[in-house]
């Protein structure tokens, strides 16, 4: 009986994955073509992602050619994402369609052949991966996340005290402040930003980023003939992804050598992690070179991205000096004096509001990271190809005029209640396998720096800058503000 029952079940999936099928086959035969820009030949649109600002321009396109459309380079098709709506449908509906990385010969070089999490692909090596710094992360987060970012918010306050209310840039600090989290949750160190060993890790990971995200680096990508001709960007990555190796392998080295692995780090519990995966029956999948690219993905993924938001925070603060005021006078009066904890959030509405409208104009992941079509699938109803590149244009969702008022502005007051924002269009760390690792963090990163900030310090234009910051920023793989100076003065 058991068995003719696993025969009708059997039946029925077969059945119905014959239906699957014919559904997706009329899908994918009603022809619709994807809409795009005319693609050249040769070259296809490759101009399209040659403008100082891609995120923008997307968004512009989208205005032309809707939520959804293509671009072709090379041989490669790309399809961009423009509606939360889409966005939604590829990356949590049919995360398992679209959770694979496009696999790219510059890519592999920067990712240790594949082997970080955030260029990876979706293999079964990634997933063991991924749930291995995971739950490294999350332990963090229960045990000494909290107080380790207070500690390094009441540093920053001693930094910015120390200024006297001169006229500064303070990107180097907010960068400072976010990678001491990253490096004491990963090693239980932190450092000062005068320490060479500090700047010239700074100066390597950011020359990296720098570096990959130009066309020069991407050319190779889709022209495998120019990777015979001589190069000097590219020798310079090559430089630059073996000086990056060499200065973690040390601190692993040296963190490995103490008397006794600290299990509250990161790295050691991702050490004693690797002990225990190893001793299973899938233990050849993760070595030391899964801990050394989580070490360089925690601290790219984590650096930038977070110091970036902070010094864009400051920056449209000073274009709208009442929101500031507004903050402060809700911290002194909910918060009678003493700082913040994360656990406050749900009685801090216009700090929260602030921090739901940053995210919205600036993802400072604008255009997340590629994702590739595992399989042949569709989205919105058009047909994609297995291999195709998806790239999820947040920064387009996020000023969609579907679905956000005056998307342009800063308007912190639409997350308020009855201003008619709502977070759940908000999708700044992505979505389904592949949401930002470090989600977490960053939000209690972004809440403790942004209270803390906000309760000390108010955040003036200094009479010697003529005008105030400006506002469209340098978008590369991370979306930052151009380097503008301000006072913080402190609070009486
Ligand atoms: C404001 C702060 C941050 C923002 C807006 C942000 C946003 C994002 C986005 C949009 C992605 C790509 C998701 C996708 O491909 O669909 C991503 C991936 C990632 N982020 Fe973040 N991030 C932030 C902070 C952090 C922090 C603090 C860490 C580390 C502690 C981190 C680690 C990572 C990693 C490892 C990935 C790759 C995930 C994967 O490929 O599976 N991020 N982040």
């Amino acid at each position: 009986q058991r068995d003719t029952l696993v025969q009708g079940k059997d039946e029925k999936g077969v059945k119905s994955g014959l239906l699957q099928h014919l559904y997706q086959y009329l899908h994918s035969s009603s022809k619709l073509s994807l809409p795009g820009p005319p693609s050249h030949f040769l070259i296809g649109n490759m101009m399209e992602l040659t403008n100082d600002h891609i995120p923008i321009h997307l968004t512009n396109l989208a205005q032309r050619y809707g939520s959804i459309y293509r671009l072709k380079c090379g041989k490669t098709t790309m399809v961009v994402l423009n509606s939360c709506e889409v966005i939604r449908e590829a990356l949590v509906k049919k995360w398992s369609d679209f959770a694979g990385r496009p696999i790219s010969y510059t890519g592999n070089i920067v990712s240790g052949g594949g082997r970080n999490i955030s260029l990876g692909d979706y293999t079964e090596e990634w997933r063991a991966h991924r749930r291995l710094v995971h739950s490294a992360l999350q332990r963090c987060c229960q045990q000494s996340l909290h107080g380790v970012i207070e500690r390094q918010a009441l540093h920053l306050r001693k930094v910015l005290m120390d200024y006297q209310e001169s006229a500064v840039d303070l990107s180097e600090d907010f960068t400072v402040a976010a990678s001491n989290v990253i490096t004491t949750l990963a090693f239980g160190k932190e450092y000062d930003k005068t320490t060479p060993e500090l700047q010239e890790l700074h100066s390597c990971l950011n020359d990296i980023v720098a570096l990959w995200g130009s066309s020069w680096i991407s050319a190779l990508d889709s022209f495998p003939l120019l990777r015979k001709m001589p190069n000097p960007v590219f020798a310079r990555l090559l430089k630059e992804v073996a000086r990056r190796d060499a200065i973690i392998k040390q601190h692993l080295n040296n963190y490995k050598s103490q008397n006794k692995i600290n299990e509250d780090a990161i790295t050691g519990f991702l050490l004693q992690g690797l002990d225990k995966h190893q001793s299973t029956e899938h233990g050849e999948l993760l070595t030391d070179v899964h801990v050394h690219m989580a070490t360089v993905d925690l601290l790219i993924g984590g650096t930038e991205t977070t110091a970036a938001w902070l010094n864009w925070t400051v920056a449209f603060l000073l274009h709208r000096p009442e929101v500031q005021a507004n903050v402060y006078e809700e911290l002194r009066t909910v918060l009678e004096g003493r700082y913040p904890r994360y656990s406050d959030r749900h009685r801090l509405p216009v700090l929260s509001s602030l921090i739901n409208e940053m995210l919205r104009l600036r993802p400072v992941a604008p255009l997340a990271i590629p994702h590739r079509a595992i399989r042949d699938s569709s989205i919105a109803g058009y047909f994609i190809s297995k291999n195709t590149v998806i790239i999820p244009n947040l920064f387009g969702a996020h000023h969609d005029p579907a679905v956000w008022s005056e998307p342009y502005s800063f308007k912190p007051e639409r997350f308020l209640e009855g201003g008619g924002g709502s977070t759940r269009l908000l999708m700044p760390f992505g979505g389904g396998a592949r949401l930002c690792l470090g989600e977490t963090v960053a939000k209690i990163e972004l809440f403790l720096f942004t209270a803390y900030l906000l309760r000390d310090f108010q955040f003036v234009l200094p009479q010697s800058e003529g005008s105030l910051p400006d506002l469209r920023g340098v978008a590369s793989v991370v979306l930052k503000v151009k380097a503008y100076k301000v006072v913080a003065r402190p609070r009486p």
